[in-house]
């Protein structure tokens, strides 16, 4: 008895301790691995990133992934290794080696882009397979081509009077301070949802069958319910205010997707011919044997165009305005081009004719180089190529950070300042180095649309306006705020709007 009370611990001791040791020697043989024999062991980069994802994870909870993705590399150098199997880079070669066109290319990182679904399926934004995303872009192709966009430029003529007459000639009128960027997100998401659906949400004046607060809880619910699909159950009232906006964005979509779709039976083919949801009703794919795209890819498709299309769009046409009101020069030079090409404020200005206003376009191209709104690196997965000066072996993810090309202050000098005039002569370089709408077979499909809407909605609004930034305006308050989109920190700028000529620019 008493043997076996003495041999007891010395029987069990082996198995504690082994219990103990064992998942301690894997801590520290994973670690010695990271740091000593990973394929990416001999990258720069800060020690915890060699075995941890901690640096992302937190600049992704921080909301500051642009500025901390731009001070490692300028910290390390390009490529920085900022986790175990992750590296930045920031040199030209890399945005073809990473996004370019190829037959093995580098696939969309997977937990990153299934964040972004609101259904369940994808869309033309979330699609890895190179094959199913081809086959998405081209039945797209088509709605968002120049051509086609330009058979819609009455309707966003009209939709920009609504804006200023709505917003701006008000606070004009009464000598009012009015926030300018609120009201740009639903201008645009008037837009964006008339081409969509053939039917605006008409949130600028008022009627909001869907308001900008309900895609606001898009950015806020959806990335968060790909890692806790519990979340929607949890009893806390802002989380199920955001399910409900949400709710409501998708029921709208189903609800126009299904009515368009009978209407097109009934009707034929007459009608709301240059809507994006009319073309990708119609559009089959030869190439895949006449495919056309299921009724849940039409919902996720034409949701992802309203949320991509409206905040962007506004950020870079609000930073525009803020830039304009900080710089009195730069201001004075726009305005002087704009009302040089259209004096008559009856005659709204058309994009082909703002297209070859050169300052209106330079102030636009700084405005995205200094202020993109999506300018962190996209992540990408290595299959196993060269990038840039290295072999990056299957598996790693690569991202070439915007923000930081945009910044190369071989190919900018001055880069942190906004100088519209660096692009009145435009080298290669700065084009290849500026890349807010990304590169290769994914870039952004809505550039040109971008393009029309902030061309004519800025030459409008200084055509008839001196636009002044609120002096209660901070640089704080504009700092950007990474939100998936990069707006600012404090969600408005304010601004005093005067009829042209009432300020001496
Ligand atoms: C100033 C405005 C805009 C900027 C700076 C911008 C920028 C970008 C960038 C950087 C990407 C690549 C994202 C990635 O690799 O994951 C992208 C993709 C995309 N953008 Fe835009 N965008 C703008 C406006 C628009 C508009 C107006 C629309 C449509 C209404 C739109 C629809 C899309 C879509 C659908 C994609 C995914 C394309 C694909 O993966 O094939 N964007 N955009």
């Amino acid at each position: 008895m008493t043997a076996f009370t003495v041999s007891l611990p010395l029987q069990s001791f082996p198995i504690s301790y082994a219990l103990w040791i064992l998942p301690i020697l894997y801590v520290v043989s994973t670690v010695f691995y990271r740091v000593f024999f990973h394929p990416l062991a001999s990258y720069p980069g800060p020690f915890f990133a060699k075995f941890t994802e901690l640096y992302p994870m937190l600049a992704m909870v921080k909301r500051n992934r642009i500025v901390w993705q731009y001070e490692m590399l300028q910290k390390y150098g390009s490529p920085v290794r900022v986790a175990t199997n992750e590296l930045f880079f920031s040199d030209m070669k890399s945005w073809s080696d990473i996004y370019g066109q190829s037959s093995s290319p580098c696939q969309k990182e997977k937990v990153f882009y299934d964040m972004f679904t609101v259904t369940g399926a994808t869309s033309v934004l979330n699609e890895r397979d190179k094959v199913q995303h081809s086959r998405l872009r081209r039945l797209l192709s088509h709605g968002f081509s120049l051509k086609a966009l330009l058979q819609e430029q009455p309707l966003v003529q009209k939709k920009v009077d609504e804006y200023i007459n709505i917003v701006i000639a008000p606070a004009a009128e009464k000598g009012q301070t009015v926030d300018i960027y609120t009201k740009l997100i639903e201008h645009y998401l008037d837009i964006t949802s008339y081409l969509s659906f053939g039917e605006s949400f008409d949130c600028v004046s008022g009627k909001a069958l869907v308001t900008q607060h309900d895609m606001d809880q898009f950015m806020i619910v959806v990335p968060t319910q790909s890692f806790f699909p519990a979340l929607r159950h949890f009893p806390i009232k802002s989380i199920q205010e955001a399910y409900r906006g949400l709710g409501k964005l998708i029921d709208f979509s189903r609800t126009r997707v299904r009515a368009f779709q009978s209407k097109l039976e009934k009707e034929g083919d007459q009608f709301a011919k240059g809507t994006f949801l009319r073309n990708l009703v119609d559009a089959r794919d030869e190439e895949t044997g006449g495919s056309k795209l299921t009724f849940e890819e039409l919902v996720e498709n034409t949701i992802i165009f309203l949320v991509a299309g409206s905040d962007t769009t506004a950020v870079t046409t609000t930073y525009v305005i803020w830039e304009c009101g900080r710089k009195p020069e730069v201001r004075k030079k726009l305005v002087d081009e704009i009302r040089a090409a259209f004096p008559d404020p009856t005659v709204m200005p058309t994009y082909e004719e703002t297209s070859k206003l050169p300052y209106l376009n330079a102030v636009i191209e700084e405005a995205l180089r200094v202020w993109g709104p999506l300018s962190a690196g996209f992540p990408r997965v290595s299959p196993g190529r060269i990038i840039g000066e290295h072999y990056i072996p299957q598996g790693v993810v690569v991202s070439t950070s915007a923000y930081a090309t945009a910044r190369d202050p071989t190919v900018f000098p001055n880069p942190h300042v906004f100088q519209p005039e660096r692009w009145l002569k435009a080298t290669p370089e700065m084009r290849n180095m500026s890349r807010p709408f990304s590169y290769g077979p994914r870039n952004c499909i809505g550039k040109h649309l971008a393009d029309i809407n902030m061309n004519i909605t800025l030459a409008r609004l200084y055509q008839l306006y001196d636009i002044e930034n609120d002096p209660s305006m901070t640089e704080e308050m504009m700092a950007p705020n990474d939100r998936g989109v990069t707006s600012p920190v404090g969600s408005k700028l304010l601004v005093r709007p005067r009829r042209a000529g009432a300020l001496v620019p």
